[in-house]
């Protein structure tokens, strides 16, 4: 079984061609980068992921369900961090994941240990009554990450979120999702335009203005390249 795979898909706003014939897989368990500047089409193919966009262009697999014949599995299956945090800044930490797990009929005891096990994760179990507000914005986004898991996902979908942190948290919540997915199994899409965010393991996908130019390791795609200067050389842009 893969854990994500998409086959030929295309969206166009439009006249306008946002996605052009992309197709890759990511394997159960694998961090998986997909780096493009700005209009690459990540937002576009994110939208098409979480079913927020609907296309006859192609197919979208998650954990081997399909998205168009099985929706409500695939969903099921997927975990996800947009790029716009969506926490209510006025409810407490522990409301604010309540209400998530109920939104995936999550109640009860089931509902109480899953969010235990999440506040557990983040080392946030003493702070689970303070108003999300306070908090700053890595623990923020951190909340944001351990609430996409409470239903226990097996693919988690990030579309930029480290997008206004500083460089040390960006750091911490990098080195956090790589961790979930090496000792976690969890099957990670990491959209980026950051180069520093990757590491020469990740799997790399390279999108430029809706085509997937590369897809492979991203140590064997860069060679003794840096990212950065590699990226620039493929498609005349900086990333
Ligand atoms: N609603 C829309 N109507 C028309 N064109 C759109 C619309 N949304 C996006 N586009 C265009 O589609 C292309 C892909 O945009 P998309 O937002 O998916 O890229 P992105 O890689 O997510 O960029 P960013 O990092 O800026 O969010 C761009 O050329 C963009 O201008």
């Amino acid at each position: 079984m893969t854990g994500l795979r998409v086959q030929n898909l295309s969206f166009s706003y439009g006249a306008k061609t946002a996605l052009s014939d992309v197709s890759f897989e990511v394997a159960p368990g694998r961090f998986c980068a997909l780096l493009g500047p700005n209009g690459a089409g990540k937002s576009t193919l994110f939208a098409l992921l979480t079913r927020l966009f609907t296309t006859p262009d192609g197919t979208i697999e998650i954990a081997g369900h399909d998205m168009a014949r099985e929706p409500r599995a695939a969903l099921r299956q997927m975990g996800v961090v947009f790029q716009q945090p969506t926490l209510d800044l006025d409810l407490t930490v522990r409301r604010n994941l309540d209400y998530f797990a109920a939104l995936h009929g999550l109640s009860g005891r089931t509902a109480r240990a899953r969010i235990d096990e999440a506040l557990d994760r983040l080392g946030m179990r003493d702070r689970a009554s303070e108003l999300v507000r306070t908090l700053n914005g890595g623990h923020r986004r951190r909340l944001e990450i351990a609430r996409s898991l409470c239903h226990h996902p097996r693919v988690l979908l990030l579309d930029e979120p480290t997008v206004g942190l500083d460089a040390a948290t960006r750091q911490a919540i990098t080195d956090h999702v790589h961790d979930l997915s090496e000792t976690g199994g969890l099957t990670v899409l990491w959209a980026t335009h950051l180069t520093d965010e990757i590491r020469d393991r990740d799997q790399l996908l390279i999108l430029h203005r809706g085509r997937l130019l590369e897809n492979g390791e991203a140590g064997a795609l860069r060679g003794a390249t840096p990212l950065a200067t590699h990226f620039l050389s493929l498609t005349g842009e900086a990333a």
